[in-house]
């Protein structure tokens, strides 16, 4: 890997970053702030996700580190340079949704073919096998799966041996395995110290290979942390007990008056209160308030996304609205 710039200088460095388009017509807005004073640093070699839902800001914001959009306002840097600058001298580079294959080539053929437009690439059989396609080289594009083209393309990205990789929903359109399958691919290479930053409406995809998960929600940065973080974060704790029969409505009413207390709901004879310090709130249950059979149970990372986006979820984990399973375009 390139190694031009120091080890502190960070891979992605967004600075009051904003993007803002023409509104659509008909529309009430003058125009749609995509992304809107963004700021974000990620150190070289970690693994981050961007995670929202469809229209964050997610794709704009890779767009903008691509160099392939410039700014409304603001800045960024790419190992301290210019985007255009970074990918044209290797240091990133991206496996995008769609497009850029040609059906008839094979997928060695295909490798060779982009390879011969860099100065100096990593071996082609190499690539082929990070990418888990050594078996597949002399298969035509046009026969291979959405999950082996998207492998193809994120082989092809590894050509110049990118310190930087941006991937933007890579898995959109493929089956559970396909996904499965193509982030063990990812697991591996990355275990090698590329920075890796990518974009999914997947939840289990954030939270089983990222190392920090950047969640977005109407252009803005809602929250930033390892999975665990956000989790503990957005939802806090939930603490459940059951309580004597005459206890309860004093409990409740304690409870309510308890500072850090989110929610207290009664259900049959048990009380369950979220709070962001569920410490204190078990040992009020079983001490003062006269609780037993006491649980405590971390808010999912669904629930942290609701509560930070306020994204209705049963969008999250579709399909992407403009994802294309063409096999080639
Ligand atoms: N070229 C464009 N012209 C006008 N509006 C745009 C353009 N590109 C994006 N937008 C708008 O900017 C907002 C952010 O879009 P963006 O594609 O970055 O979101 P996203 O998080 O990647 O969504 P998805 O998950 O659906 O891909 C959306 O409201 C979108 O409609």
């Amino acid at each position: 890997m390139t190694t031009s710039t120091t080890a502190t200088t960070p891979a992605i460095e967004l600075r009051g970053l904003a993007k803002t388009f023409p509104a659509v017509r008909g529309s009430h807005d003058s125009e749609v702030r995509a992304v809107d004073a963004v700021d974000l640093r990620i150190q070289p070699g970690e693994i981050v996700a961007f995670l929202g839902p469809n229209g964050a800001g997610k794709t704009t914001t890779l767009d903008l580190v691509l160099g392939l959009t410039e700014p409304t306002s603001g800045t960024v840097e790419v190992f301290g340079r210019r985007p255009r600058e970074a990918v044209v001298s290797g240091a990133v580079s991206a496996v995008l949704q769609t497009g850029g294959l040609l059906r008839d080539l094979t997928v060695r053929e295909t490798v060779r073919m982009i390879a011969s437009t860099y100065a100096a690439h990593s071996p082609v059989d190499v690539v082929i096998d990070r990418a888990g396609l050594t078996a597949l080289a002399d298969r035509r594009v046009s026969k291979c799966s959405g999950g082996e083209q998207q492998r193809l393309r994120f082989a092809l990205a590894l050509l110049p041996d990118p310190r930087l990789l941006v991937l933007d929903e890579p898995t959109a359109g493929m089956d559970v395995t396909a996904r499965r399958d193509f982030w063990d691919t990812m697991h591996a290479d990355a275990s090698a110290g590329r920075t890796v930053v990518f974009a999914t409406h997947y939840l289990e995809e954030a939270d089983a290979f990222a190392d920090r998960i950047v969640l977005i929600a109407g252009g803005r940065i809602v929250a930033d942390g390892t999975t665990a973080e956000i989790r503990s974060r957005a939802g806090g704790r939930t603490v459940s007990a059951t309580l004597p029969d005459h206890a309860l409505a004093r409990a409740t009413a304690v409870l309510r008056s308890t500072e850090g207390v989110r929610t207290v709901d009664e259900r049959g004879a048990r009380v369950v209160v979220t709070a962001s310090d569920s410490d204190a709130v078990a040992r009020l249950l079983l001490g003062e308030l006269g609780g037993r059979d006491l649980e405590i149970v971390t808010a999912g990372l669904e629930q942290a996304f609701m509560a930070l986006t306020g994204d209705d979820r049963d969008r999250l984990g579709d399909q992407p609205a403009h994802h294309d399973e063409e096999l080639v375009r």
